[in-house]
């Protein structure tokens, strides 16, 4: 399906020169062409920027992989459903898209060229089409959830308890997209705190960063008995089914969220499982009452709390990655999983395979773009921001 691979990618290359003038362009002619698109969009586009680049690239990178490409063009078409988006509107998006690259690749373009991207567009639409047809057979594309407590820990922080209307079914170590009815249109990701329960309820844990619109609304204008409309849970963190290895989870900040899914999960599995808990001051240890508690409960798990800062009670003093090796005498036979800021991931990953765990056995799903009003790139090197050898692996999800 891939006619001119390298032809395409040269070009694409091209249009990354000037990221921010050909999205312009991109949604100037999409909407110029179908001005009511653009009411499935936020009222603030500046975001989409990283999104667009990001869907692009990987349909680029993925033209030599073809078992990638379909599963990450699948998880695309399945997740656009939350926005609203129809078959139809794929042909004007398509259109938008030459347009853009006719403009940008300027003298790399060619008819040839033009071919060959349109073939590869219209089957990655098709692709797209295909996987949100068959999953609106069995799921609706997103679930209204009461919240049901909202415990503000620090003036910054919150730890929300949500109820779906309906069964919304996931694994302990995934995520899903949230919208507050204050921002309509904004879906901002956050993984899951907890593994699968009887009630159906989860919950979030959730910064508010300087100037981020819907994690401020989460944690400074949210209260029980609100409604917010949740997306399908997404990512590929997930516990192996069954017995295994003994288990590391590395949660960094609110990167613990998904940490605490995969230990809930993990305890009765009958496996060794240590939880480090990584922040920089003891004000950072938010949920550790309730990690000591979930430790008394399951006597093969023991949480490290770590504080990179300040010291403070029983933690450990120092940076994750500088303290693995004393940490661990079995890296090389453990599984990790491993959430937080990009650094901390990033660093863990590597002192971990310094140490010798298999990278195969190193899982992460970096969240780092979450709130994009602060987060403009997903650092250099994260899974997110290039064509990626790594694991476990997740993208922002693009839109057309
Ligand atoms: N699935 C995921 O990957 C998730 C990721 N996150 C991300 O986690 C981050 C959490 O932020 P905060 O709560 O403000 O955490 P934070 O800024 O308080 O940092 C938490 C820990 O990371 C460590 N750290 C930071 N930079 C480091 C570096 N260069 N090397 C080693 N350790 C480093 C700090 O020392 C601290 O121990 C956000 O960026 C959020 O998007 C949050 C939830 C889930």
């Amino acid at each position: 399906m891939s006619p001119e691979p390298r032809t395409i990618k040269e070009c694409f290359a091209r249009l990354e020169a000037d990221p921010a003038g050909a999205t312009g362009y991109f949604y100037a002619r999409l909407f110029a062409a179908e001005p009511q698109l653009r009411a499935l969009f936020p009222p603030a586009m500046g975001h989409q920027h990283d999104r667009f680049f990001h869907a692009l690239l990987r349909i680029v990178c993925h033209q030599d992989n073809p078992g990638e490409l379909a599963g990450h063009l699948g998880r695309l078409g399945r997740g656009h459903r939350k926005y609203g988006v129809r078959p139809e509107h794929y042909a004007a998006v398509g259109a938008a898209l030459t347009a853009t690259l006719r403009v940008f690749a300027a003298d790399a373009w060619s008819a040839e060229t033009e071919d060959a991207w349109t073939a590869a567009y219209r089957h990655a639409a098709d692709t797209m089409i295909g996987a949100a047809e068959r999953d609106a057979a069995q799921a609706p594309p997103w679930w209204a959830a009461e919240v049901t407590a909202h415990d503000r820990r620090a003036p910054d922080l919150a730890v929300v308890t949500l109820r779906p209307e309906r069964p919304l079914p996931f694994s302990a170590g995934q995520h899903l997209s949230v919208q507050t009815a204050r921002w309509p249109r904004m879906w901002r990701r956050y993984s899951i705190a907890n593994a699968p329960r009887p009630d159906g309820t989860l919950r979030l844990h959730v910064r508010a960063r300087p100037g981020g619109w819907v994690s401020g609304a989460l944690v400074r204008f949210t209260a029980p008995g609100d409604t917010m409309l949740l997306g399908p849970a997404e990512g590929a963190m997930t516990l192996a089914p069954g017995p295994g290895p003994d288990v590391l989870l590395v949660g960094g900040g609110t990167g613990l969220a998904p940490m605490k899914a995969l230990a809930e999960a993990a305890a009765g599995s009958g496996r060794g499982i240590r939880l480090l808990v990584a922040a920089r001051t003891a004000d950072g240890l938010y949920d550790l009452p309730a990690l000591r508690r979930l430790e008394s409960a399951c006597p093969r798990l023991r949480v490290v709390p770590v504080l990179s800062r300040a010291p403070g009670g029983s933690a450990l003093r120092g940076r994750v990655p500088d303290l693995l090796p004393r940490l661990l005498d079995d890296a090389g036979d453990l599984t990790a999983y491993i959430a937080g800021p990009a650094p901390l991931v990033r660093g863990t990953v590597s002192a971990l395979q310094r140490l010798g765990t298999p990278l195969q056995r190193i899982h992460h799903d970096l969240l780092a773009a979450d709130d994009p009003v602060t987060s403009r790139r997903a650092p250099a090197g994260t899974p997110s921001s290039s064509c990626p050898p790594g694991r476990t692996t997740r993208s922002p999800v693009p839109r057309p």
